[in-house]
């Protein structure tokens, strides 16, 4: 016999068909009888924007709904959006409260208290201590910190990005539009809201206290992923005509074990080979927020093994691409 199709599968279909109408009213007719995957479905069609209007205030309250209903992936959206700030105040420790209560029956929430207890974080989330900087250039200016990442935390952002990889894209200098591309051969994951779990946004706020900056500032954090031959060909990580800048990036080695993979910067003669947990970061612009050339830089090819890193690209200011922050248009 075949299992019956759930719900958000079915709703899917329907809307594959152009018969929006009846997905809605299958979602919502399931959501009001206090379905927890319907439930689920509407903070997920709040947050693409299909087929409902997007709005990360209602999101967040059918996270919350659906999660209170047993729909367990749901409590820890719900706890991510209620720890950045997403459709509402960002609130760490009512985040950290509702991945505890959820723990002793979810395996995922209970590692992700492990991970968060072992992390010296004061109640904002925000870490108490980092390791020492050490200066690695002028031009560009670039620097280290070694171990800022535990091999645990590592592992575990692999872990999220394995299910999510597909092959890395660019941005075309001229289009502005994204395509793959022979420059950067890896696969990549994209940590964004919906991926993300405290752990991360913890991980994400160490980044930012580690480079000086806003996390609000930070694009999602970019998993990569090199098997042998592939590489990051030299370049710049300054997008083309755009005012809110990546002013800085910052990478974590997520393993050691392969050969091949420095990251280069040509202008420095600059190699660097990341131990496990190490961060590098650099800095793309000039004092007149121009592109500074001696930033480019390359991944080079992996000869043996397989390469992990995270990349978080840093803007000049606030960025929110998708409008997390942005009040509610219907609900005061
Ligand atoms: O793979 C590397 O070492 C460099 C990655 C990189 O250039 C980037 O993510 O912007
Ligand atoms: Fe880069």
């Amino acid at each position: 016999m075949v299992a019956p199709a759930s719900l958000s599968v079915r709703a899917r279909h329907l809307l594959e068909a152009g018969d929006t109408a009846d997905a809605i009213e299958l979602v919502s007719g399931a959501a009001r009888r206090g379905d927890g995957e319907a439930l689920n479905e509407l903070g997920l069609w709040h947050v693409y924007g299909q087929p409902l209007q997007r709005d990360f205030a209602r999101a967040r309250l059918f996270f919350g709904h659906a999660g209170r209903a047993g729909y367990k992936p749901a409590m820890t959206t719900y706890a991510v959006f209620v720890a950045l700030g997403a459709g509402g105040e960002p609130r760490w420790k009512e985040a950290l409260g509702l991945l505890e209560a959820a723990a002793p029956d979810d395996v995922r929430a209970a590692r992700q208290i492990e991970l968060l207890r072992a992390m010296d974080i004061d109640g904002d989330g925000r870490p108490r201590s980092l390791p020492a900087e050490e200066r690695l250039a002028r031009s560009p200016i670039a620097a280290r910190r070694s171990r800022l990442f535990s091999p645990a935390e590592c592992a575990h952002v692999i872990d999220l990005a394995k299910p999510l990889l597909a092959p890395s894209v660019v941005v075309d200098s001229r289009t502005g539009r994204q395509s793959p591309n022979p420059v950067r051969t890896s696969f990549n994951a994209v940590l964004g809201p919906i991926q993300q779990d405290l752990v991360l946004h913890a991980l994400n706020l160490r980044l930012a206290a580690a480079t000086g900056t806003d996390v609000e500032a930070g694009e999602p954090l970019i998993v990569l992923r090199y098997e042998p031959g592939q590489q990051y060909r030299e370049h710049h990580d300054c997008l083309p005509g755009e005012a809110n800048q990546r002013v800085r990036t910052a990478i974590v080695y997520l393993n050691e074990d392969y050969q091949g993979g420095e990251t280069s910067f040509p202008a420095a003669g600059l190699d660097i080979k990341g131990r496990t947990g190490d961060m590098l970061t650099f800095v793309n612009t000039r004092p007149d927020g121009q592109v500074d050339l001696a930033s480019r830089h390359i991944g080079q090819a992996v000869t043996k093994g397989t390469k992990w890193i995270c990349t978080r690209w840093i803007r000049r200011a606030r960025f929110d691409p998708w409008g997390l922050r942005t009040p509610s248009p219907l609900i005061r």
